[in-house]
C-alpha cells in the first residue's frame, strides 16, 4: 500500500486532493480509476507526452487502471486544428494516439494496459445520459465561476469566449463522472475543473473523486517580465497568480519554438536546446534545469544510470548520482550552461529515439506526415 501511494504521489506529481481521500480509497480496495484527456491539436511535445506519460507509467506500476481521454468536441469548441470536428477526429485517432502510446512506451509504461477513448464515440455512446450529466453539473455553477475556469481550455480570465467554450467547462467535469473515474489527472492548469467535480461529486454522483495534478514543464524561452511575476507569486505563496503565470510561459504545442517535440530529429533537439533560457547559476525557472530534473533524471534513474556531464573547456567529465547535485554546482556556477544544454540534448536524442524511428521511418510516418500537412494548410 505504501508503494502505491508513493509511486502516486512521487513526482511529477505536484499535488493530490486530497493524500487522505487517496489513501482512503486504496485502504478500503476501492479500485482506482483513472482518466487524463488531451485536446487534440500540435505536435505531442516533452510536457504533454513525457512528464505526462511518466505518471501515467507510475499509476499503472501502481495497479490503476489508466485512460487517455481524446477530447474532439473540447478540442473543436477550442477552434483547435482550423475548427474542423472530421480533422480533429481523423488526427485523434492516428497521429495523437500514436504519440502519446509512443511516449508512454519511451518512458517505461504499458500502451497495451492503457484504454483509449475517443470523446466523441463515448458521448455517441453513452446518449442522453451524458447530457443528464452535463445537466448536473451545469445546475451547480454560477456563470462567474464558469467564467473563471475557462483558465483549463488555456484561455485567460476574462478573454472573450463565445458561448460554446463557456459550455466546455461543465462538459470536462461532466466527463469525469460519465466516465466513472475516481482519479482525474491533469496538468496544474487543470485543477479548476478538478475542484468543482470534488464539490458536485458527492451532491450529484454520489462519490468524491480525487484529482492528481502533476507540474507543468516550462518551455524552452522565458520572458522576464512573466518570470518575475511568478517568482513573486511563488514566494508570495499566490496561487491564483501563480496558476496564471504558468500557463502563459509552460511548453505548449501552440507555440512551437518553446518545446521540444517527441519526434524532433537530434539537429532540432540540439538547435532548440542551444536557444533556450538558462542563465548561469540560476536554478530557479530554469528550462533546461527543468528538464534535467523532469524528463532526464526520472529516465535514467529507470535505467540505473548516472547523468553525465563534459566540460567543454577542460574536456573533464563529471558524473551525477542525483538532480540535487546538478543543481548544486550550477547554482555554484561549477556548471556552464553550456556544457549542460549539450549533456542534456544528447540524453534526449537517446531517449526519444524509438518515438522519432516509429514516427520518422516506421508505421508512424503517415500520421507525422499529414500531422505536418495539417499545420502547414491549416
Ligand atoms: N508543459 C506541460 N508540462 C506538463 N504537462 C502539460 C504541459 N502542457 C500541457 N500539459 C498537460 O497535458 C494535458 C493536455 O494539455 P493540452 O492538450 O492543453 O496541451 P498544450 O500543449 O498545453 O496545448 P495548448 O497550450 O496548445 O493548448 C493537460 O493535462 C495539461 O495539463
Ligand atoms: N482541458 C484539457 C483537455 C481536456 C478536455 C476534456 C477532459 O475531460 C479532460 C481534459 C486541456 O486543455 O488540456
Amino acid at each position: 500500500m505504501d508503494e502505491k501511494i508513493r509511486l502516486i504521489m512521487r513526482e511529477p506529481t505536484e499535488e493530490v486532493l486530497t493524500p487522505e481521500l487517496l489513501k482512503e480509497y486504496i485502504e478500503q480496495g476501492v479500485p482506482l480509476k483513472h482518466y487524463i484527456g488531451f485536446e487534440i491539436s500540435g505536435f505531442v511535445h516533452l510536457g504533454t507526452g513525457i512528464v505526462t506519460m511518466r505518471k501515467v507509467a507510475d499509476l499503472q506500476r501502481a495497479g490503476v487502471k489508466t485512460t487517455l481521454f481524446l477530447a474532439d468536441y473540447h478540442s473543436w469548441i477550442n477552434k483547435k486544428l482550423g475548427g474542423d470536428l472530421d480533422t480533429i477526429k481523423r488526427v485523434a485517432l492516428g497521429y495523437f494516439k500514436e504519440a502519446l502510446l509512443q511516449s508512454l512506451k519511451a518512458v517505461g509504461g504499458d500502451p497495451e494496459s492503457v484504454e483509449v477513448i475517443l470523446a466523441s464515440e463515448f458521448f455517441e455512446k453513452l446518449g442522453i445520459k451524458y447530457f443528464e450529466n452535463f445537466l448536473r453539473v451545469s445546475n451547480r455553477l454560477t456563470l462567474a465561476r464558469v467564467k473563471r475556469s475557462i483558465t483549463i481550455m488555456g484561455r485567460k480570465e476574462g478573454e472573450s469566449v463565445n458561448f460554446g467554450q463557456l459550455v466546455y467547462v461543465p462538459m470536462q467535469v461532466a466527463d469525469i463522472f460519465s466516465l466513472g473515474v475516481n482519479l482525474a489527472h491533469g496538468g496544474m492548469d487543470q485543477r479548476k475543473a478538478h475542484v468543482i467535480a470534488i464539490e458536485v461529486g458527492p451532491k450529484e454522483f454520489g462519490y468524491k473523486p480525487v484529482a492528481l495534478h502533476h507540474h507543468l514543464l516550462l518551455g524552452l524561452h522565458i520572458d522576464e517580465e512573466t518570470r518575475e511575476k511568478l517568482l513573486k507569486a511563488k514566494r508570495e505563496g499566490d496561487r491564483e497568480a501563480f496558476e496564471e503565470g504558468i500557463v502563459e510561459i509552460k511548453m505548449s504545442k501552440s507555440v512551437p519554438q518553446s518545446a521540444i517535440f517527441v519526434h524532433d530529429s537530434p539537429e532540432e533537439i540540439k538547435r532548440k536546446l542551444k536557444r533556450a533560457y538558462c542563465p548561469i547559476g540560476e536554478v530557479e525557472m530554469n528550462p533546461v534545469l527543468e528538464i534535467v530534473k523532469y524528463v532526464v533524471f526520472p529516465w535514467l534513474e529507470d535505467l540505473g544510470r548516472s547523468f553525465e556531464v563534459v566540460n567543454k573547456k577542460t574536456g573533464e567529465r563529471k558524473e551525477y548520482k542525483s538532480y540535487q547535485e546538478v543543481e548544486r554546482d550550477f547554482a555554484a556556477k561549477a556548471l556552464h550552461p553550456l556544457d549542460l544544454k549539450l549533456a542534456v540534448a544528447e540524453y534526449l536524442v537517446e531517449m526519444l529515439k524509438p518515438v522519432r524511428e516509429y514516427f520518422v521511418e516506421g508505421p508512424g510516418k503517415k500520421y507525422l506526415e499529414e500531422m505536418k500537412e495539417i499545420q502547414i494548410t491549416r
